[in-house]
């Protein structure tokens, strides 16, 4: 059995994390902690758990980290990058589904998430954790960078035009929108029911931390410069995320080619569904489940193509995906513990 610590498992990544491990045939759910909620039964806190979770949140000093073989991070930028290097110097794999190991870049990383990087060194061997693109890095890595969960959407979307080189790889163009769940389990006004329900806005227009992470990943799939325009919206549901992706086509193809190369790029892929062309994915039909689910448009049988992605911000978005990591990391079947269904209605 794989152990498995938590470190922040009072947020939304960390009860899904702790909703997924609960059922993972090999997992023994090791410690579990919360700063505010030391010594309180996980299952009392979140009855969803009861019978299935026995451990109480622990504090992290006083938590048992080392002993386990991996531990996920489902904290706020900076946490982990405190812990990290003495948990990989006990033996200690690590999955960060923060921002903390996602950028190679350090000054990016310094200059949009406001903070000094205090183990740069150890970005050289952080693994980017996004397994369609990234898989063989994973399986050895000792440490992940989860991507976050709007980059997912806009790199496997974006991913089969780019590598085969025929769209405008400086214009592309992503509209985002995402649940509430996406902004974390936090008292903020803007996340109050009376403001955020019933309503529709977009946020962060001018530049969102997304996009050097998503930028520096895409540039990797391109022999050309990215350049991406990526507004988020804030919709009044709990999970689920939907981009709208916008790129231009800069060769003469047909919609049967365009959509044979989406369906042989991910054919062997468990969590890519490619639904057929001019189809709808809709949010509620990925809603718990890790599937994300991708169809493309040609309006007017243009140039510029669209291309529908939907996930749940809390799976694939996170902490499904980064199970699917740990999964990859520890040898097993990529699925283990992850077929579970989306819910619906
Ligand atoms: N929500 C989402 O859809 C997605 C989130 N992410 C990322 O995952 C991470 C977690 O997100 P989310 O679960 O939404 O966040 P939440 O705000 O819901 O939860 C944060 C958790 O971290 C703990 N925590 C906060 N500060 C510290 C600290 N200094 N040391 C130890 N523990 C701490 C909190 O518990 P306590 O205060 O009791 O210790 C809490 O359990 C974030 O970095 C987020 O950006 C990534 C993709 C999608
Ligand atoms: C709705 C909402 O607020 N979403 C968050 C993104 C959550 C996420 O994936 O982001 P990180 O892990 O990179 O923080 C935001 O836009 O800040």
């Amino acid at each position: 059995m794989i152990k498995v610590g938590i470190v922040g498992g009072t947020g939304y990544t960390g009860v899904e994390l702790l909703r997924i491990l609960a059922a993972h045939p090999e997992v023994q759910l090791t410690a579990i902690t919360s700063r505010k909620e030391d010594g309180l039964p996980v299952a009392e806190m979140y009855p969803s758990l009861r019978g299935r979770v026995a451990l109480k949140f622990s504090s992290p000093d006083k938590a048992n980290l080392t002993e386990c073989d991996v531990v996920f991070f489902a904290t706020p930028h900076g946490v982990a990058m405190a812990q990290a290097p003495a948990l990989l110097a006990a033996g200690v794999k690590v999955i960060d589904l923060a921002a903390d190991f996602r950028l190679q870049d350090v000054a990016q990383f310094e200059q949009w998430y406001g903070m000094q990087h205090s183990c740069a060194d150890l970005l050289k061997e952080a693994v980017y954790g996004l397994p369609e693109l990234n898989r063989e890095a994973i399986k050895s890595a000792r440490l992940i960078g989860n991507p976050g969960c709007y980059p997912t959407t806009m790199q496997l979307g974006f991913y089969p035009l780019l590598k085969a080189g025929i769209i405008d790889a400086d214009n592309l163009i992503a509209d985002c929108k995402s649940g509430v769940s996406g902004a974390g389990r936090k008292a903020e006004i803007s996340l109050l029911f009376s403001e955020a329900s019933d309503n529709f806005k977009a946020y962060s227009v001018a530049g969102h931390r997304h996009i050097p992470e998503t930028v520096e990943q895409l540039q990797k799939m391109s022999s050309t410069p990215v350049g991406l325009i990526f507004t988020p919206h804030l919709v009044p549901m709990i999970r689920g995320m939907h981009s709208t992706l916008y790129a231009k086509l800069n060769t003469t193809i047909d919609n049967a080619a365009l959509q044979e190369l989406f369906e042989k790029t991910y054919q062997n892929e468990a969590f890519v569904d490619v639904m057929p062309f001019g189809s709808h994915p809709e949010t509620r039909s990925t809603r718990g489940s890790n599937t994300l689910r991708i169809a493309l448009h040609r309006p007017g049988n243009g140039a510029t193509l669209v291309i529908l992605v939907a996930q749940d911000n809390l799976m694939k978005g996170a902490s499904g995906q980064a199970v699917q990591c740990m999964n990859l990391m520890f040898g097993l079947q990529e699925t283990c513990g992850l077929t579970q269904l989306p819910i619906l209605p």
